[in-house]
């Protein structure tokens, strides 16, 4: 019982760390790419206005930001190799023999950067995922930051629906700036690489209210 309540709280710690982490990344991208920032501050408007507080029901008409978070999950996956996985039997992947009981690994960081499937790989551009059928659950080979198949996250809907719901109470709350004389050329966006990729740096900005003082 210790140890399915200790697996538990491990669970749920690195769930969230994910899910903080994914949030700080989307909105240090929209911070380094303000142009980006601004449609999603036009989006927001538009579509909820700022009489009152966006709601989870208002995503499905946030095509621009949930455009924000799957670029997101493109350029900085949270879990940039996944979880290691085994081979049950020998197999062939390309033209490389796999034997049984391989440990594999999927490299979804580099997958994301490859030039052969995504143009300007190294760009935040939200707007590649605008009308595209790619999706995040693990269909699609070119983004998979939640893994595929039989234990892919089981998370996905919750992480999604935090991650999405919180992005945009943030952006709809507050107009965004980098602190003193950073700019976005010079804010700092290099990695530490390891189970999960998170900020060298954390990120700094300023938050000043856009909404009426009630809306708090
Ligand atoms: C942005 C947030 C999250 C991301 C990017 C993420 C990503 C992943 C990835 C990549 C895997 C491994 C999949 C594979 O290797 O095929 C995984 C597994 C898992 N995740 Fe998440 N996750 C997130 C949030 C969460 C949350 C909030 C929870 C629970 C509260 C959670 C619970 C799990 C569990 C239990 C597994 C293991 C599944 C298995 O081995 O069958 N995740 N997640």
């Amino acid at each position: 019982m210790r140890l399915a309540a200790s697996k538990l709280q491990s669970t749920v710690a690195t769930g969230s760390l994910s899910t903080s982490a994914t949030i700080e990344w989307a909105l240090a991208h929209l911070l380094k790419y303000p142009h980006c920032m601004k449609r999603c501050y036009e989006e927001m408007d538009t579509v909820v206005g700022r009489r009152r507080c966006v709601e989870e029901a208002d995503i499905p008409n946030l095509p621009y930001l949930r455009a924000v978070v799957k670029e997101t999950f493109r350029l900085t996956p949270t879990g940039p190799l996944l979880l290691p996985h085994f081979t049950t039997s020998d197999c062939k992947i390309g033209e490389y023999d796999i034997p049984a009981k391989t440990a594999v690994s999927f490299h979804v960081w580099a997958i994301g950067r490859n030039a052969l499937t995504t143009p300007n790989p190294l760009t935040f551009d939200p707007e590649r995922f605008l009308n595209s059928p790619i999706d995040i659950r693990g269909q699609h080979f070119e983004l998979f930051p939640f893994g595929a198949g039989r234990r892919c996250c089981p998370a996905i809907d919750l992480s999604m629906a935090i991650v999405q719901f919180t992005l945009a109470r943030l952006i709809q709350s507050f107009t965004w700036s980098l602190i003193g004389d950073m700019t976005p050329e010079k804010l700092d966006m290099r990695e530490v690489f390891g189970m999960m990729i998170t900020r060298l740096k954390p990120l700094e900005a300023n938050a000043i209210p856009r909404l009426s003082p009630d809306l708090f």
